[in-house]
């Protein structure tokens, strides 16, 4: 079976996130699209493909997109919402993935009956390997949440909760986890450095690293601790080094910490 083609679309902001989603509907024949971007640079790549405008009031007149996708910065939330008012009703529904902002606030912003969909994606989207949780916000129907999932789709793996509290923790998990992730290649590069390997080396084997251990993750049936497990001969190196990672105090502890403090930076960012 085919699906049938994407329906127009306004997006909001084709910044990182923004342009890695613009790129994959483009991939899954999106046709007839506007993007708001004050940024030339931002919507360079896609020129000729989409119409683009550098502020709202510029929307071609009669545009009736059936979804605008919000992919500014939460600071810009309050000043934007406002502005596309007039675009609220029933045959459109508003995909958020702004961290933080709830659906409350954002239909206050809209002018109260808007169809909001909140979702959290990550920047593997652009490489169509994100991971976006998803939350239905009141008065969302079945067929806009099918497109809203089609959307998402589009940039990796999609899950839906239907308790909008569990967007703050997944922001912190799988929204802010590849810099987790980036860190860990940083650190293991100057350790590598510290311990006397060339620059240019220690480089290259803490990203291949990296990058050979993700593939290997998503390619095992095996869980990750298992993963870990298979790494680390008895009495050999790894368990040397794992015993100051693993310590109480250590990874568990820190991950823990970090993780509750993303999580209430989301929670403080509502409204
Ligand atoms: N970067 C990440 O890893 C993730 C970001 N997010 C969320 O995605 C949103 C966008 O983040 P990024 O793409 O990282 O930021 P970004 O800074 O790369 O993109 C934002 C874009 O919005 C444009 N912009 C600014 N004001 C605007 C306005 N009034 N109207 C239209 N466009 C405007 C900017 O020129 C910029 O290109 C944020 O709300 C963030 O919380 C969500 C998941 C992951
Ligand atoms: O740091 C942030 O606020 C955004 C949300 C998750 C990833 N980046």
């Amino acid at each position: 079976m085919t699906d049938s083609p994407l329906p127009p679309l306004l997006l909001i902001g084709c910044g990182k996130m923004g342009g890695a989603m613009l790129a994959g509907w483009l991939e899954r024949g999106l046709t007839e699209a506007v993007v708001v971007e004050p940024n030339p640079a931002a919507t360079a790549a896609f020129a000729g493909r989409v119409t683009v405008v550098d502020n709202p009031a510029a929307i071609p007149p009669g545009f009736r997109p059936a979804a605008v996708v919000l992919a500014i910065k939460p600071q810009e939330a309050a000043a934007t919402l406002p502005t596309l008012a007039h675009l609220v009703g029933p045959e459109t529904a508003f995909l958020s993935i702004m961290a933080g902002r709830n659906v409350a606030g954002m239909r206050t912003a809209l002018g109260g009956a808007a169809a909001v969909i909140r979702a959290m994606p990550n920047t593997p989207a652009a490489v169509r390997q994100g991971f976006t949780v998803a939350f239905p916000g009141p008065g969302v129907t079945a067929a806009q949440r099918g497109l809203a999932d089609r959307l998402l789709s589009a940039i990796g793996e999609v899950a839906w909760v239907e308790e909008e509290g569990l967007i703050d923790p997944v922001t912190a998990v799988s929204g802010g986890g590849p810099a987790y992730v980036f860190l860990l290649a940083e650190v293991l590069e100057a350790a590598a450095i510290e311990q006397g390997l060339p620059p240019d080396l220690a480089r290259r084997m803490a990203r291949a690293t990296v990058a050979g251990s993700g593939a290997l993750l998503a390619a095992s049936p095996e869980d990750s601790a298992q993963l870990r497990k298979n790494v680390t001969s008895p009495k050999g190196t790894t368990e040397r080094a794992l015993a100051v990672l693993m310590a109480p105090e250590a990874w568990p502890a820190l991950m823990s910490k970090a993780i509750a403090a993303a999580t209430d930076r989301s929670r403080e960012l509502a409204g």
